[in-house]
């Protein structure tokens, strides 16, 4: 199986199903964890060193975050109800937790605080952007959760709808270097959910040299991690894929590259 895909599994008993972090991912920015917590179980953290970004993927939860306080967040109960998240941003060094008061799928997003400084901020629904690009197979749905016009040290956080049989991440595009202009650098994590759970969908992750170059079966609940090269996602006829995207880098800016020999696919029909 490559290293690049963490398969999903049942929570151990604090909850989690997945725990990425720069040392085990062999980068130097994301961490992901990936919580599944049963009404009334709570989570925590804090970290002197890394803003965090709380995404409730599904179901609700009280929230604490520095000296901030949430009856209760949440407002779907599955990725796929077409509506926007919850988040919550976090400087370094706050301290939060979580209790389930529904089933609860929580991501806890982190990355390198640099300056800090910045306030505890509730990310509710109407904050998120919502757009959709690409056309014909290619249309997919996009939920601007973090993106680099809000103020955060590093994180930057984005939702994908992929409707069945249809393509995202596409044409193929990349963020692996940084010559100050084209292309950031950023590392990448993508958080996968099928609907109907049973299915699946594909995502390839290579380089121009083919010295990276996976191709993975992807179901519900799998992580893969992108460290370089081009990655794009199919979802397979009769299945709605949704990932969360976390991507950071040396700077906050999300500018990419296509495949060249790919970009005739953005002319417009
Ligand atoms: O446009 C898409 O289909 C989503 C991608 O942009 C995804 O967020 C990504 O690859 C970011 O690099």
């Amino acid at each position: 199986m490559s290293k690049l895909l963490l398969r999903n599994h049942a929570p151990d008993p604090a909850g989690r199903v997945h725990h990425v972090t720069p040392e085990s991912a062999g980068w130097s920015c994301i961490g992901f964890d990936l919580y599944r917590l049963e009404e009334g179980m709570t989570v925590s953290g804090e970290d002197a060193d890394r803003e965090t970004c709380l995404v409730f993927v599904a179901g609700r939860g009280a929230a604490m975050a520095g000296d901030r306080e949430w009856a209760e967040l949440g407002d779907r109960m599955s990725p796929f109800e077409d509506k926007r998240p919850y988040a919550i941003y976090l400087p370094q060094g706050t301290p939060w937790r979580v209790r389930a008061t529904t089933a609860l799928e929580l991501a806890v997003c982190t990355a390198p605080g640099l300056n800090g400084g910045l306030p505890v901020r509730l990310i509710r629904p109407e904050d998120v952007g919502a757009s959709v690009r690409g056309q014909g197979s290619n249309t997919r749905h996009v939920f601007d959760i973090l993106p680099e016009s809000q103020p955060a040290d590093s994180l930057l956080v984005v939702e994908v709808i992929t409707p069945a049989g249809n393509w995202s991440s596409y044409p193929p595009h990349k963020h692996d270097s940084d010559d100050g202009t084209a292309e950031t650098q950023l590392e990448e994590t993508y958080y996968h959910r099928i609907d109907p759970p049973q299915g699946f969908a594909f995502q390839r992750v290579y380089t121009d040299d083919r010295s990276l170059d996976e191709a993975m079966a992807v179901e519900n609940g799998d992580l893969v991690m992108v460290p370089r090269g081009y990655h794009p996602v199919g979802a397979a006829h009769g299945y709605t894929g949704y990932y969360l995207n976390v991507m950071a880098g040396p700077r906050r800016a999300w500018h990419f590259n296509t495949a060249p020999e790919h970009r005739w696919l953005l002319a417009p029909v």
